[in-house]
C-alpha cells in the first residue's frame, strides 16, 4: 500500500481510560486448509468506553475478523482476549447486532419478547428487574410503545431499533455491530446512527464499549472515536486513527466539518479510493 499523501487526523476525544479491554494479537484465518488466507496477522486493542469502527474494502475479511472477535469463529492461529481471558467461545460479557435484522429477530414473538428473549435464562434475575431492563431498553431505542407489535408490524428501521435494544437489554459490556445500517434507506440510517450515540453517551459512564464493522467511511468518522482501516485481502491493520471532531455529532455540523473532511479524505488516500483525475484539454 503507497504511503498517503494527506496528513493523519491528530488528537482523539475517546473517553480517558487506559485499561484495555479487548486485545486482538496476530490474527490469522484460513476458512480451510488449502484456501487462501483472509485475515493476515490482524493487531490491536480496544479501550474500555471507546467506540471503534473498523473500515475496509468489501471482501477484506471485517465480517470474518468480527465473528472471530464474537467467538463464534475459531481462528487459524492469533488470539482474541476480552479482559484478559482468551475467547474461546461466545463470552458473556458480549452481545452482536448484525446487517439483517429480519433473520435476528423472532417474527412470531412480540417486540416486548423479543427484547426479554436474551434475559430469559438468566435464573439469577428476577421478573422485576428483566421487565425494567426491557423497558428501559425499548425506551432508549424510542420504541415505547410498540411492546405488543409484531417485527413484521414494523419497518425496517424500527425492526433494527428492536435489534439494538435486544442487545442492551442484555447490559453487555461490549456491543459487537455487524454492518448494522447496511440494510436500510439513507433517512432510517441518519436516526439509526443518532440513537446509538444517544445510548452510547448514555452508557459512556458504565464503561459500555462498541465495536463496529462498517464499509461506510463517513458512518465510521460520525460514529466512533478511533477507526481501525484493514487493508485490502487478505487483511492486515492498515492505519488507525483517532477521530477528533466536536460532541455532540450533528448529521449537518459533524459531516460538514473541515476535520471530517479532512480525515475522510485521508481514509480515502490509505485504502487508495483516491482517483487521480486526467486533466482534460482547454481546461
Ligand atoms: N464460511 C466461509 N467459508 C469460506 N470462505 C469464507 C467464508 N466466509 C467468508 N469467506 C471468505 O472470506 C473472505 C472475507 O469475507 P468477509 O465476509 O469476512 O469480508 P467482508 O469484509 O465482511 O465483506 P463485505 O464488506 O463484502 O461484507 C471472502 O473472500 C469470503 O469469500
Amino acid at each position: 500500500m503507497s504511503a498517503p499523501t494527506i496528513t493523519p487526523p491528530t488528537g482523539g476525544n475517546h473517553v480517558a481510560s487506559a485499561r484495555r479491554i479487548l486485545e486482538v494479537e496476530d490474527l490469522r484465518k484460513r476458512y480451510t486448509e488449502s484456501g487462501p488466507l483472509v485475515c493476515d496477522g490482524l493487531t490491536f486493542n480496544v479501550e474500555e468506553g471507546e467506540f471503534v469502527a473498523i473500515i475496509g474494502p468489501s471482501g477484506c475479511g471485517k465480517s470474518t475478523l468480527l465473528r472471530m472477535m464474537a467467538g463464534l469463529l475459531p481462528p487459524t492461529s492469533g488470539t482474541v482476549q476480552l479482559n484478559g481471558r482468551k475467547i474461546s467461545g461466545p463470552p458473556p460479557e458480549m452481545a452482536l447486532v448484525f446487517q439483517d435484522y429480519t433473520r435476528s429477530l423472532y417474527p412470531w414473538l412480540t417486540v416486548e419478547k423479543n427484547v426479554r428473549f436474551p434475559l430469559a435464562g438468566n435464573k439469577k434475575m428476577d421478573k422485576q428487574e428483566k421487565a425494567n431492563r426491557v423497558r428501559d431498553a425499548l425506551s432508549s431505542v424510542g420504541l415505547s410503545g410498540f411492546e405488543s407489535y409484531h417485527p413484521g408490524q414494523l419497518s425496517g428501521g424500527m425492526q433494527q431499533r428492536v435489534a439494538i435494544a435486544r442487545a442492551l437489554a442484555f447490559q453487555p459490556q461490549i456491543l459487537l455491530l455487524d454492518e448494522p445500517f447496511a440494510s436500510v434507506d439513507a433517512l432510517t440510517k441518519e436516526g439509526l446512527e443518532d440513537t446509538l450515540l444517544d445510548v452510547r453517551d448514555r452508557l459512556r459512564e458504565s464503561g459500555n464499549t462498541m465495536l463496529m464493522v462498517t464499509h461506510d467511511i463517513d458512518e465510521a468518522i460520525y460514529l466512533a472515536d478511533r477507526i481501525v482501516i484493514l487493508s485490502k485481502p487478505p487483511c492486515l491493520v492498515a492505519e488507525e486513527l483517532r477521530v477528533e471532531l466536536p460532541q455532540p455529532r450533528s448529521q449537518v455540523a459533524t459531516r460538514s466539518h473541515p476535520e471530517f473532511l479532512r480525515i475522510r479524505a485521508y481514509i480515502h488516500d490509505v485504502m487508495g479510493l483516491t482517483q487521480q483525475r486526467q486533466a482534460v484539454p482547454g481546461h
